[in-house]
């Protein structure tokens, strides 16, 4: 079987996913999920031309004045009668314009005595300190559109916008399954022979990140008959994604057992390192993702393939990493047949790789702020050459 370029099998993936159904959540409830409609203004903001300094509303033309202080507009008010010319309104930030007031002469600039002010510094330009209606949005404008991701600044564009509560794509079950019969539990004895299990505790960090509610399934030893009933017994999920098992070895069942359970396979191995082993499919409505045992493999594998999966169920517009170019700060060697996904950090010199490259160093990825991305067949790479980078989360 030929290895599959990264970008195919993505697309395949994605292929196999449709989108989940939507909800309307309370606005509070939305965070890190992705908007399942274009969202428009309900209101303008400001709703009037408001303060924006605590001081004086006055027509700006009678600059320096001097003005007799008569009315008084706070927060909170609205209905203000006309200003008479010569007169100048007390007025506090957020609070509305008396109509025929066109600026704010703010306190400190103000000499009052009694009710008689005067301007003590400047010109006053009209509109000075004054939010006009509707600079910030308009009644019936776009302000996010479908697909957005609801980070802190967009809840406080929808809440000023009208809205209480918002569409958004349903939050994906997802869970893991950890093969081998060499794993105990995290924290658990470690006899000879034996190792703590790493990758669904990294999963479900890498997964809380996003909106989605991960159930650890727990570890599987590498029998087919369990990998089997473990797989028909996650698929109320909406994603299984197991680790281990997904190579050639005598002991890596997944695959076989993945079909046993009723699976259909739509991909395996990919033309990149890590990663090589991966495999993705379907078992009835439930999607599947056979990750590689190796800790570093699993970790680029769900960056690549995992996360963007979870994204794109969840309605988001943009699923993949962002991707930018950086300078090295240290040679890279040419890269084989498979595109190389290169644990590296950010110094203040450039992108360093580090120093173990190997899909079981963890040590060395914990170190790594971004992954290098080298195609297949790219020539060795000297100090300040450009190179394509995936910062990671
Ligand atoms: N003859 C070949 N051998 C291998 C190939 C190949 O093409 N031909 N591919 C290699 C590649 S690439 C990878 S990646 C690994 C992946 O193998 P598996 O997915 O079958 O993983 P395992 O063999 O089950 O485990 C690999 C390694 O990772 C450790 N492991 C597994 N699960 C966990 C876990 N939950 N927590 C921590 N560590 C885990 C496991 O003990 C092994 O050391 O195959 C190559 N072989
Ligand atoms: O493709 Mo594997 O993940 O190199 O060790």
């Amino acid at each position: 079987m030929s290895l599959l370029p990264v970008a195919q099998a993505q697309a395949r993936l994605f292929a196999l996913a449709p989108r989940l159904a939507t909800e309307t959540v309370p606005i509070t409830a939305a965070v890190g999920r992705w908007l399942a409609q274009d969202l428009a203004a309900l209101r303008n903001q400001p709703w009037t031309d408001l303060s924006a300094m605590d001081g004086y509303a006055v027509r700006a033309a009678e600059a320096p004045g001097p003005w007799r202080v008569t009315g008084e507009s706070a927060a909170g008010t609205a209905n203000l009668p006309l200003l008479p010319p010569g007169e100048a309104s007390r007025i506090f930030t957020g609070a509305p314009l008396p109509p025929g007031a066109d600026a704010i002469l703010i306190q400190e600039n103000a000499a009052r005595d009694g009710d008689r002010l005067t301007a003590s510094a400047d010109p006053l330009p009209a509109g000075r300190h004054v939010r006009s209606a509707a600079s910030d949005f308009a009644q019936d404008a776009l302000l996010l559109e479908a697909g957005s991701r609801l980070g802190p600044a967009q809840i406080a564009l929808a809440v000023l916008g009208g809205h209480g509560a918002v569409p958004v794509g349903e939050r994906p079950t997802v869970a893991l399954l950890s093969t081998g019969n060499e794993l105990v539990p995290p924290g658990a004895p470690t006899p000879p022979g034996f190792l703590p299990s790493s990758n669904a505790p990294m999963l479900a960090a890498l997964l809380a990140a996003l909106p989605c509610d991960v159930i650890d399934l727990g570890i599987v030893p590498d029998d087919l008959d369990a990998m089997a009933s473990a797989l028909d017994r996650a698929r109320t999920a909406d994603i299984i994604v197991s680790t281990g098992g997904a190579s050639v070895g005598d002991h890596d069942l997944v695959r076989p057992a993945f079909i046993k359970a009723g699976g259909a396979l739509d991909f395996w191995k990919i033309k990149m390192r890590p990663g090589k082993p991966l495999m993705a499919g379907r078992i009835g409505d439930t999607l599947f993702l056979g990750l590689p045992g190796n800790p570093v493999s699993a970790f680029v594998t769900a960056t690549l393939f995992l996360l963007p999966l979870v994204r794109h169920l969840g309605g988001a517009r943009d699923p993949f990493p962002p991707m930018s170019d950086a300078p090295l700060a240290s040679p890279l060697p040419a890269t084989g047949d498979r595109d190389d996904y290169l644990r590296a950090w950010r110094g203040q010199d450039g992108i360093v790789s580090v120093t173990s490259q190997d899909s079981a160093a963890t040590a060395a990825m914990a170190k790594a702020d971004c992954l290098i991305l080298r195609p297949a067949g790219s020539p060795p790479a000297a100090p300040g050459d450009r190179v394509v980078i995936l910062p990671l989360p």
